[in-house]
């Protein structure tokens, strides 16, 4: 499997000194959210809540803060995406696609990781915004127009291998016609845990 920290060129960001504790971990995906809760019954607490917005996560996360929201591109690039990706988005397994890497901060700390895996598809005509993102939200762009709608939500545990890292996820696919990406996002315990608990 190709490693992500190694391949995304183009655009890359260099990881900031306290970028690696936040990377994002391996991932088992759940199509229910009970399948999960028996495995994490965080998945069932504070949460879950998260776990279900179905409008754009940017606009429920600006409604949470207090002060400001903003994204920060931690990197993105061309990249191949993992096998498990690649067969998720029905694209030939070892084509390279438009990987963009984020994270989501609410009132000046981290909040949400997210993983976006554009195929090469999704980058003709207009799509071609797709890598011109920068700090705006895909978010923005993806429920601004009529053409992009969201498939089901999927739940993700995460394998944490450092302290800090996400523990639940969530992704879902957005379809264009016959063409989709693929978003991620990973919950930081200080989104659902505020305070520490
Ligand atoms: C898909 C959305 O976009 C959000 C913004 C992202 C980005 O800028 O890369 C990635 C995932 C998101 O949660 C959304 O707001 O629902």
């Amino acid at each position: 499997m190709p490693s992500r920290d190694s391949d995304i060129g183009g655009n890359r960001v260099p990881a900031t000194p306290d970028a690696r504790p936040l990377a994002i971990p391996p991932t088992d995906w759940y199509c229910s959210l009970a399948a999960a809760g028996l495995r994490n019954p965080e998945v069932h607490g504070p949460a879950r809540y998260w776990l279900q917005v179905e409008g754009s996560f940017t606009a429920a996360l600006k409604k949470a803060c207090a002060r400001s929201f903003h994204v920060e591109v931690q990197r993105e690039g061309f990249a191949t995406p993992t096998l498990e990706e690649a067969r998720h988005l029905a694209i030939p397994l070892r084509q390279r696609a438009w990987i963009r890497e984020v994270r989501l901060c609410g009132d000046g700390a981290p909040w949400v990781l997210a993983r976006t895996i554009i195929p090469m598809a999704c980058l003709e005509g207009a799509g071609g915004r797709l890598r011109h993102l920068g700090s705006k939200p895909l978010g923005a762009y993806l429920f601004s127009s009529p053409h992009w709608q969201r498939g089901p939500l999927e739940t993700g545990l995460c394998r944490p291998q450092v302290s800090g890292q996400p523990e639940i996820a969530r992704r879902s696919l957005f379809h264009w016609g016959n063409r989709a990406l693929l978003v991620g996002e990973y919950l930081l315990p200080s989104l659902y845990r505020p305070h520490g608990l």
